[in-house]
C-alpha cells in the first residue's frame, strides 16, 4: 500500500509549482478557512466540521472525487492536504490512501504550526510562519 508523504510547507509549495496538476486541499473547518486564513489556490474540503465534528469518510472521499474524477487517473492525481498543525491532514491522508488514492501528501506543520511554550501557534513553524502565500477575508 502507498504511504502518506510528509512535506514541510516550502516543499509542498514547490510541488504545487512543479506539478500544475497537483492540488492543495484545506481540510480544516469552515471557520478556520474563512477567518484564520488559507493558502492561496487551495480547495476547501473539511475532514470534520460543524455541527457534529466527526469525520465522515464517505462524504470526504465523495467530495474529493468530485474534484479529481472517479477514474483511475483521478486516484493518481497528486494531492497535498493541509490542516492547522498536521493531525487532521494525517488522518484524512490515511483515509484517502485506504480508499485507493496513490499520491497523497500532507503538510506536517499545517497552516498555523505547533504550539509554542506559551501555547500559541504561528511562532514555530507552519505554512504562514514559513512565508508561504496565503489569504484572509
Ligand atoms: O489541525 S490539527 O492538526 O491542529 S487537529
Amino acid at each position: 500500500m502507498n504511504q502518506l508523504i510528509e512535506y514541510l510547507p516550502k516543499k509542498a509549495f514547490e510541488r504545487l509549482q512543479v506539478n500544475q496538476n497537483a492540488i492543495l486541499i484545506d481540510v480544516r473547518c469552515e471557520a478556520e478557512n474563512k477567518f484564520v486564513g488559507r493558502p492561496i489556490e487551495c480547495i476547501f474540503i473539511p475532514w470534520l466540521d460543524d455541527p457534529d465534528w466527526k469525520p465522515n469518510e464517505g462524504k470526504f472521499i465523495a467530495a474529493i472525487k468530485r474534484f479529481v474524477g472517479n477514474k483511475n487517473n483521478g486516484l493518481e492525481r497528486e494531492i497535498i492536504l493541509i490542516c492547522r498543525s498536521g493531525y487532521r491532514s494525517n488522518d484524512a491522508g490515511k483515509c484517502l490512501i485506504e480508499n485507493g488514492f496513490t499520491n497523497v501528501a500532507h503538510v506536517v506543520s499545517g497552516f498555523e504550526g505547533g504550539l509554542d511554550e506559551n501555547d500559541q501557534r504561528g511562532n514555530l513553524n507552519g505554512w504562514r510562519h514559513n512565508g508561504m502565500p496565503w489569504l484572509q477575508c
